[in-house]
């Protein structure tokens, strides 16, 4: 895997806050990665130092290599972002905000209306000003702002709060289209449920320190949080007919059951149930979502002042 970014050891104070301490991690190339943690955490001071935007007091930040707070121009061209709120100059029109950013990032704007096609903003609309645009209509044109100059990082702060359900499945499609292409896509977010299938990576920041950094396997893995398996009995069964001790489960229905067993002896139990096919009616496993290992690590953070 080729790295895109590096981080290490680095730490970040303003004044006497210590936004980032001692933080390391890599993205790679054609990853998608949630960068979570409550309001405060670090994560803007994070994107903020991979963009060059602010150096680290301590540490290296390295973004294709580069240090991008003193690297060359065109690493900051290969670099898209879209901020927690866009603001836009509100008489400009979408195509001339495209064009306005173009040329800041000295990128081509050729590719203007493939962009507005690809983020989904109507043809009437481009060329209203952006005052009359929606918050979804916004955000699509922050999302074409973040694609010019086809990035090979983009660096996404809260990209789908204010869009409908429908917006957010269409921003997801393209994500995973972009992430095809071998984009690095760091996503920092609240919306854990959202993110729990679509990230490949989750970094947990708390008090301006990592708390945890893996797959959603890996973290549930080192959380050790109980599966849960849930079996609806046939007319006329109990728990003693599923041929596990009446101790591993609990009733939570007329005829619903639910046990919760350590990962290792998930597959056990499984196959206990599902020998006894005329026992069981219903099925299902629910693995700790990514809502439950957030709650776990960041209870087993040290709080800061
Ligand atoms: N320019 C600044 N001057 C002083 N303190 C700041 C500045 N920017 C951030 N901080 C502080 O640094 C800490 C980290 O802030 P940061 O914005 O990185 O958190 P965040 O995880 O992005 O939060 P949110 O989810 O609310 O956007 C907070 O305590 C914040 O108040």
């Amino acid at each position: 895997m080729t790295a895109t970014v590096s981080i290490t050891d680095a730490g970040k104070c303003y004044g006497k806050v210590e936004a980032v301490k001692h933080v390391s991690f890599t993205l790679n190339e054609g990853e998608t990665v949630a960068l979570v943690g409550h309001n405060g955490a670090g994560k803007t001071t994070l994107i903020k130092l991979m963009l060059g935007l602010i150096r680290p007091g301590r540490g290296s930040v390295r973004v294709l290599g580069e240090d991008p707070a003193t690297g060359d121009f065109a690493v900051r061209q290969r670099l898209g972002y879209l901020p927690e709120s866009v603001s836009f100059h509100m008489a400009l029109t979408g195509r001339e905000t495209l064009a306005f950013y173009a040329r800041l990032k000295r990128v081509d704007i050729g590719e203007g209306n493939a962009l507005f096609e690809r983020v989904g903003l109507a043809n009437e609309a481009v060329d209203r000003p952006v005052r009359t645009y929606s918050k979804g209509m916004r955000q699509r044109l922050g999302l074409a702002q973040a694609l010019l100059g086809q990035p090979r990082i983009l660096l996404l702060d809260e990209p789908t709060s204010g869009l409908d359900p429908a917006l957010r499945r269409q921003f997801y499609d393209l994500i995973t289209d972009l992430r095809s292409t071998g984009t690095t896509i760091l996503l920092s977010s609240h919306a854990l449920t959202e993110l729990e299938d679509r990230a490949d990576r989750v970094i947990i920041v708390n008090g301006g320190l990592k708390a945890a950094d893996g797959t959603l396997e890996d973290l549930r893995r080192l959380a050790r949080l109980p599966t849960r398996i849930g079996v609806t009995l046939a007319d006329g069964k109990n728990a003693a007919d599923l041929g596990a001790s009446d101790a591993t489960w609990r009733t939570t229905g007329d005829r619903t059951l639910e046990a919760a067993v350590q990962p290792e002896n998930k597959i056990a139990l499984l196959h206990q149930v599902t020998a006894h096919p005329a026992v069981i009616t219903g099925l299902h496993v629910m693995e700790p979502s990514l809502d439950d290992v957030y709650a776990h690590f960041l209870a087993g953070q040290v709080k800061t002042p």
